[in-house]
């Protein structure tokens, strides 16, 4: 696998680099206890695979969400974000209810999945990628053309979503990609343009479910030092990750579910010494 991101090979490079990413979070203001789910339940016909959660995410945090296989970790993901309808219980963003809405709806709030975005368009360009994923936009060629008074705000939208798309491309380390069709990047550069793309819809809080799966490690690397550079500047993150080693030493928080519920959260240090995780986990090294 190539490295999309090897890095630009000056230390000037790196200092402009870290300017963009703090233009690009200086955009976000954090609004008080993003995620709160209470007693969330939900069953498939005879099977319940989220059986009463109850936990906060909050504000500013990289929380990590772990569980053996089956643990109905991601059936939270998809109750949280409008794919399931819960069959109990509630999930609140940002105070207020966001139960039973569609994942549009929850996404145009500010929680946004990685791929809850319509995935990558392989025959357009990495920088076309980038400026079609934020939400809201005005950029609507029939608009221009039969209403002139708009179009001087779509034109000098445009350019700001051009330039910020730059600057998140930048952030990325993928600024060097800006012209490569989507389909030629490989797996861990497809990553990082996902996460551009994401942050591209200027979200409150971000759902990362298995962001580092296939990414090698210098990409894992960069992409994990991004998500801690977000989060120091304000962002959320609620990471779901198979890799045990990556969620204790990366993540304040972390929330262990076994069998649809929530058995233990705490920091890393306290969900390794907690007996009831590590029987559930049972052989596994955590
Ligand atoms: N659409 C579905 N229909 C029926 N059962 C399902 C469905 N989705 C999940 N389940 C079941 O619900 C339980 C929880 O699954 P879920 O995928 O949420 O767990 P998980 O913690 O994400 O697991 P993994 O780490 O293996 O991905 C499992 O028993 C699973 O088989």
């Amino acid at each position: 696998m190539s490295d999309a991101g090897t890095a630009p090979n000056s230390s000037v490079d790196e200092a402009e680099t870290a300017d963009s990413a703090v233009e690009a979070a200086a955009r976000h203001t954090p609004r008080g206890l993003p995620l709160r789910v209470e007693n969330l339940r939900k069953e498939f016909g005879g099977i319940t695979a989220v059986d009463g959660a109850t936990f906060s995410v909050e504000a500013g945090s990289l929380t990590g969400l772990i569980g053996p296989n089956g643990a109905g970790k991601s059936t939270t993901f998809n109750c949280i974000t409008g794919v399931h309808d819960p069959t109990a219980g509630h999930v609140y963003f940002q105070g207020e209810e966001i139960t039973g809405l569609r994942p549009d709806q929850i996404a145009n709030r500010g929680l946004v999945r990685t791929f809850q975005i319509a995935r990558e368009l392989h025959d357009m360009t990495v920088l076309e990628n980038v400026m079609l994923a934020p939400r809201g936009q005005v950029g609507e060629s029939l608009v221009r053309s039969v209403l002139p008074g708009l179009r001087r705000e779509v034109v000098e939208q445009e350019r700001e979503l051009h330039e910020r798309a730059w600057e998140t491309l930048e952030f990325f380390e993928i600024d060097h990609l800006a012209f490569e069709f989507a389909g030629n990047l490989s797996g861990g550069q497809r990553k990082l343009l996902e996460m551009a793309r994401v942050l591209m819809t200027d979200p409150e809080m971000v759902l990362l479910d298995e962001p580092l799966a296939g990414v090698n490690p210098t990409l894992e690397r960069k992409l994990l030092g991004r998500v801690h550079d977000l989060r120091e500047d304000g962002y959320t993150f609620l990471l779901v990750e198979h890799d045990m080693d990556v969620i204790m030493n990366n993540c304040e928080h972390i929330i262990v579910m076994h069998q649809g519920k929530v058995l233990a959260e705490g920091e890393a240090a306290d969900i390794r010494n907690n007996e009831q995780v590590v029987e559930a986990y049972l052989g596994e090294t955590i």
